[in-house]
């Protein structure tokens, strides 16, 4: 897959392409969709994604929460060759940037690209103050001849679905619904970091996943996980019981994703695993102290193994 880092107009393309734009935080089933119409009409070109990194959001708003999003660059990158993106535009945005005004946006930028077509969702907006709907790209796009097609926002249950909706099932747990709008299960990736080593103390050591700064975290809780190493010729996976939380009972202070993996032993220090949430199981508690978390956590062990057919 080509990556093409852009801080204003794109190189010109020698190859015609087909352009799919968006955000693509969480490249969830109304992004699938986007892709999938590009992809049907693709007639001999290639598949490109053009996307903002920053989130246009965290750079226009300051909202801390938008500074975590769904999927960092490289995991949306992998999502999107998935879905058989050969090449991703991705445009440094900045408040400078957000300024540009659509005609410059569409008669200057995509002008540059050998478009055969421009693939968007329904909410597109963009140019200056994001107030150029879908229906100014058509007329832009009419004036150099590229033809937009424009995808219906997918609905489930009546909601649209959209990358805020997931984000709030996430931030109330509901890792399960998350995972219906996504098409897959909420996916982490990280590096396993030392803790206070208190884990197997107490009968269950917990890979603690560090370098998760970028993304949007599910609620404090416990949950059903599959986890699976990342970047190894043998890929391993296991299931695991996960505690996402600052730990109460130990007096923790810090966040944080630990998972004790069913059937493993050894080192995982240092490793990137990757970590999908499958089901919420419970809060997270103070507990009077470590036996009756211990003890918890021996309940959370069978709870989880019993329901992924484990005993
Ligand atoms: C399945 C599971 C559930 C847990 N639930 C809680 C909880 O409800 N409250 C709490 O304070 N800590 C909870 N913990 C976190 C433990 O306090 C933590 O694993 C222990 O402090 C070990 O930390 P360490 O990795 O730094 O050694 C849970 C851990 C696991 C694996
Ligand atoms: N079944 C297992 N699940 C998770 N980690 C395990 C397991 N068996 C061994 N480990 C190792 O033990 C470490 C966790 O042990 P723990 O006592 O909780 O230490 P720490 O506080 O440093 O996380 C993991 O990082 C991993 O290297």
């Amino acid at each position: 897959m080509d990556r093409i880092t852009v801080t204003a107009a794109p190189p010109e393309s020698a190859e015609p392409l087909v352009l799919a734009i968006g955000k693509f935080d969480g490249v969830h089933i109304g992004h699938q969709a986007i892709l999938g119409a590009a992809k049907a009409d693709l007639g001999g070109a290639r598949l490109a994604a053009m996307t903002f990194w920053p989130h246009p959001t965290y750079v226009l708003t300051g909202q801390e929460a938008y500074a975590r999003v769904l999927t960092p660059p490289q995991e949306r990158d992998r999502l999107l060759v998935e879905q058989g993106v050969e090449r991703v535009y991705e445009i440094q945005f900045t408040r400078e940037y957000a300024s540009t005004p659509a005609e410059t946006f569409v008669l200057e930028h995509l002008a540059k690209l050998r478009l055969r077509r421009v693939v968007v969702g329904e909410d597109f907006r963009f140019g200056q103050g994001g107030k150029a709907t879908v229906e100014d790209l058509k007329r832009l796009c009419g004036e150099i001849g590229v033809p937009v097609t424009v995808v219906r926002a997918v609905e489930e249950n009546g909601v649209k679905v959209s990358s805020s909706q997931i984000r709030r099932h996430l931030a109330n747990g509901r890792v399960e619904a998350a995972e219906a709008l996504l098409g897959r299960p909420y996916t982490l990736a990280g590096t396993v970091e030392h803790g206070d080593a208190l884990g197997r103390q107490i009968g269950f050591p917990t890979a603690n996943l560090g370098a998760l700064e970028a993304y949007v975290i599910p609620k404090d809780g416990v949950y059903a996980a599959s986890v699976a190493t990342v970047g190894q010729a043998d890929r391993r996976n296991w299931f695991a019981v996960v505690n996402v939380g600052t730990r109460p009972t130990v007096d923790g202070t810090t966040r944080r994703v630990e998972a004790h993996l069913f059937g493993f032993a050894g080192d995982l220090y240092d490793q990137v695993l990757r970590l999908s949430f499958l089901r919420r199981v419970r809060d997270e508690r103070k507990f009077a102290g470590i036996e009756a978390l211990k003890a918890q956590i021996g309940e959370d062990v069978r709870f989880v193994k019993q329901m992924l057919g484990m005993l």
